[in-house]
């Protein structure tokens, strides 16, 4: 797996990390979502360089300008429910692009620290030969996308594999290199070195999708 680790190099990407993570900024909802959805269309504009592009001649008012336009078939799948603003983010570049939507939550059965990840709500086109970008901000134990694609599988053979996250641990992404296709790249704004008992990164930025949405029951 490559790792595109965008807050390695100073950009004002980092702003927006440090606004998402900032206990006296991070619970304003609407500036929340907007920046992780600021964050996508970075994310988003940096992996644009890796797709496969032709030439068109495009006709101007005066003459006519020859472009280079991709011709990936992007499919956009974003992990319901933290993913839906960097999804957004996503689609405000590729606007054209086709989109899935799947759930993945954190079941505790015994109402303590032990979970399994769930999957169950699935609503995709085929994916066979086209160019898949999976959406979640948070990468934790990475179980979440590993057993995303799991069940993406049944929808076809993408050709190339995005994730596009925000802050991921370094456990996390170690369990997707071993767990995800070799050809899969990984684009995400900071990597933090630890999770606590409960799953979290630490220092991470708490509950993303509590953070977007407002806190939901345990079930
Ligand atoms: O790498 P992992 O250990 O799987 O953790 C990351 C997952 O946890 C969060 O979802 P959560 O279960 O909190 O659902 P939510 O988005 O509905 O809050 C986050 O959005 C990821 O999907
Ligand atoms: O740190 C974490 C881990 C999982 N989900 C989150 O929202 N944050
Ligand atoms: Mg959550």
């Amino acid at each position: 797996m490559q790792v595109h680790h965008l807050t390695k190099t100073d950009s004002i990407a980092g702003k927006f990390v440090a606004q998402l993570r900032d206990i006296s900024i991070q619970n304003d909802r609407l500036r929340f979502r907007r920046n992780i959805e600021r964050l996508g269309e970075i994310l988003g504009y940096e992996l644009s360089k890796t797709l496969s592009f032709s030439e068109k001649q495009i006709q101007t008012p005066l003459g006519k300008s020859i472009q280079f336009l991709p011709d990936d078939e992007i499919v956009i799948c974003s992990i319901l429910r933290a993913g839906l603003p960097l999804h957004q983010g996503l689609l405000n570049y590729f606007d054209d692009a086709e989109n899935s939507f799947i759930s993945a939550y954190r079941h505790h059965p015994n109402n303590d620290e032990q979970f399994e990840i769930l999957v169950e709500y699935l609503a995709s086109p085929s994916l066979e030969g086209k160019t898949l970008i999976l959406a979640d901000p948070m990468l934790a134990t990475g179980r979440s996308f590993v057993n995303v694609y799991k069940a993406l599988q049944k929808m076809g053979t993408p050709e190339t594999i995005h994730l596009v996250s925000i802050i991921g641990s370094e456990e996390g992404i170690e369990y997707l290199e071993k767990e995800l296709p070799e050809k899969t790249q990984l684009w995400i704004a900071a990597v933090d070195g630890k999770l606590d008992k409960n799953g979290y990164i630490v220092p991470g930025l708490g509950d993303a999708g509590d953070l977007c949405f407002g806190n939901k029951l345990q079930h």
